[in-house]
Order: C-alpha cells, then sequence, then structure tokens
C-alpha cells in the first residue's frame, strides 16, 4: 500500500510519516509539499532511519505520486495570522483546500483511493473533499475527533492512574468547540469510569474541558501539535491498510445517523480499505446525542458560508 502525505514537510504530515514509519505496514510513503526541499529533506531524514525499522520506500516528491496511491493524507493547511477571525481562516484555508482537491483529481487518483482529510477546519473540509474529488462518499474520511479521543483518553488515565491503552472514552460530534465527551459508554479495563477510584462528575468537568482546549493547550507551549496527531492518523490509515473494520470516531458525510445530515462530522465509523465501511447508531444518553445535533448544526452553519464562496 501507497501513501501519500500532502503537507507532508509540515508537523504534522512529518509527524504523521514517522509514525507510519514506525508502524511499518505502509509498502511507499511519499512526502508532498509545495516546499518541495523541506518535503524532500523530511523523508531523506525518515529514509535514513528505515535499516532499524521496515522494508519501506519514502520519497519527497510532487502529484506524481498520486495516481498510484492507495491512500491520500491531506495535512496541508495554514496557520490563524495575528488578529485574524476564525471565518477568515476558514476562508483562506478552504481556498488552499480547493486548489489542492483540483491538482488532486488533475493528476487521477486511483477509483478505489482513500482520502484522510486532516486540515483544519476538519469538519467542513471533509464536506468539501467529499464534494469536490468525485470519488465515491465513503472514500473521503475526516481525522475528526480521533485525535480528541485519544488526547481525553490519555488525560483520564493520568489522573487515575490508570493504564492509557486500557483507558475507553469517546469524543463525537464536531473536532471543535461543540465536540461532546460520550461518558455514557466510558470504561478502565472494562469497568465502568464513574465507578472508578477517585472519580467524580467535577473531575468529569475538568478533565473534558481540559480535553477541548488540549490543541490551544499545545499550540501555545509547544507551536503546533505533531506527535498525537501523527498517531491519530496512524490509526486511521493502519484500519484502512489492514482492512481491520475499526470502530473510529472519525468524520464523514451523515445521511441521518444519530439525526445529522448533509454535514460532516464524527460517529462511530467503521473503517476498513473501501474507507466508512458502516456507522455504529448506538444508544447513547438522549444529551449526547442532542450534542451530537448541536454540532451539525454549528457546522451546518459555517458550510453555509463556505460553500456559497467556492461554489
Ligand atoms: N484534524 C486534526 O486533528 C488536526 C490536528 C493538528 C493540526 N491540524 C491541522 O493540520 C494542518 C497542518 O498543520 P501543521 O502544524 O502541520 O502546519 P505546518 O505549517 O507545519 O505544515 C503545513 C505544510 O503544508 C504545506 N503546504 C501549504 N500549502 C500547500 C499546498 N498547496 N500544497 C502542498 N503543501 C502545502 C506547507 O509548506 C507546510 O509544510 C493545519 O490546518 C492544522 O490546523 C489538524
Amino acid at each position: 500500500m501507497k501513501v501519500s502525505i500532502i503537507g507532508g514537510g509540515g508537523l504534522v504530515g512529518s509527524c504523521a510519516a514517522y509514525a507510519l514509519q514506525c508502524g511499518g505496514l505502509a509498502r511507499e510513503i511519499a512526502l508532498l509539499d509545495v516546499n518541495q526541499e523541506l518535503a524532500v529533506g523530511q523523508a531523506l531524514d525518515l529514509q535514513h532511519g528505515g535499516p532499524s525499522v521496515a522494508d519501506q520506500t519514502i520519497v519527497g516528491g510532487g502529484y506524481e505520486h498520486i495516481p498510484s496511491s492507495d491512500v491520500i493524507c491531506i495535512t496541508a493547511g495554514l496557520r490563524r495570522k495575528p488578529d485574524e477571525s476564525r471565518l477568515d481562516l476558514i476562508n483562506r484555508n478552504t481556498d488552499l483546500f480547493v486548489q489542492i482537491l483540483n491538482d488532486v483529481k488533475a493528476a487521477g487518483p486511483k477509483p478505489t483511493a482513500i482520502v484522510l482529510v486532516v486540515s483544519n477546519p476538519v469538519d467542513i473540509l471533509t464536506y468539501v473533499a467529499a464534494q469536490k474529488l468525485g470519488l465515491p462518499e465513503n472514500q473521503v474520511i475526516g481525522l475528526g475527533t480521533q485525535l480528541d479521543t485519544i488526547r481525553f483518553c490519555a488525560l483520564i488515565s493520568e489522573q487515575l492512574k490508570a493504564p492509557p491503552t486500557q483507558t475507553r472514552a469517546l469524543i463525537l460530534g464536531e473536532h471543535g468547540e461543540s465536540m461532546v465527551p460520550v461518558w455514557s459508554s466510558a470504561t478502565i479495563a472494562g469497568l465502568p469510569l464513574d465507578k472508578y477510584p477517585g472519580w467524580s462528575p467535577t473531575l468529569a468537568t475538568q478533565l473534558f474541558t481540559r480535553t477541548r482546549g488540549s490543541g490551544a493547550e499545545v499550540i501555545k507551549r509547544k507551536g503546533g501539535a505533531g506527535f498525537a496527531v501523527g498517531i491519530a492518523i496512524r490509526d486511521v490509515i493502519d484500519a484502512v491498510i489492514l482492512d481491520q473494520r475499526r470502530v473510529l470516531p472519525v468524520s464523514s458525510v451523515q445521511r441521518g445517523c444519530f439525526g445529522v445530515r448533509d454535514v460532516a462530522l464524527s460517529v462511530p465509523t467503521v473503517v476498513g480499505r473501501t474507507g466508512v465501511v458502516d456507522r455504529m447508531e448506538i444508544d447513547l444518553w438522549p444529551k449526547e446525542v442532542q450534542g451530537m445535533r448541536a454540532s451539525g448544526a454549528a457546522l451546518r452553519k459555517t458550510l453555509d458560508v463556505v460553500l456559497k464562496r467556492i461554489r
């Protein structure tokens, strides 16, 4: 399997490439970037570690890699300028993103290619990609709340001194302000989280608030998120490569799941070689379902503005 990362020279793209290299599943990893020199440099640096990791080809380059790619991951994006509003950034990022989609389309992706959108605002751009690429909708996935979910588990496990890999707590909805913590299904080692020693409703609120602000906290401390988002990207791409059918909180265009439609956001999604294989619409607390619908409504408002601009 070949994975191309557009924006592969940047922090998120290069961390994703490193996570994929350490996972050893992809046969070839291509880093594409408008700054080709940077992409080639990142690829060279990764390639040097290859003999101690896995037999993979890691290269830097341009859109000539698209026709042979099984997975196309888009991490190219802009950061906010001082004094710039969120919507201004969304407009600038959408214009850049639409140009990338046009370039991908012109390069001729495989009809079976899976596109994983990571650039922000990820739910908006996932919808735009599904509309513009001409690929079947199930083949376009957004990273959605996969990163928020692993951040949430990391913070819960740290606080309760529980094993991180046995801590399970989902975030669904928007990758943004209106994200929804799903306490109804949270567990540690299969035990209900709300019965775990040290748990309290106050702690729950604190942990969710910190999770929701985690992106901003990391940006403030080190300039941008890299390692954990790279791991989150690997979670999704590995599920595709191995046709794992893992249930992941990723974003895709919804057609009625939990009553949400015509907007992309995260629901529990079965991910395999064909992308979105299924969605698990399981009974959650009413306020969790309401939260997802509120995410859908908030995203739809932004989408209406963005779609008017790019039509
Ligand atoms: N979805 C998530 O969970 C999540 C998490 C973290 C960051 N992000 C998003 O990922 C994006 C990238 O963040 P970063 O920290 O890596 O930024 P960065 O500035 O380090 O990297 C972006 C890269 O994109 C490249 N680029 C710009 N325009 C391009 C184009 N037209 N074609 C190809 N490459 C192009 C740049 O040269 C740069 O190397 C941002 O939109 C950020 O908000 C998403």
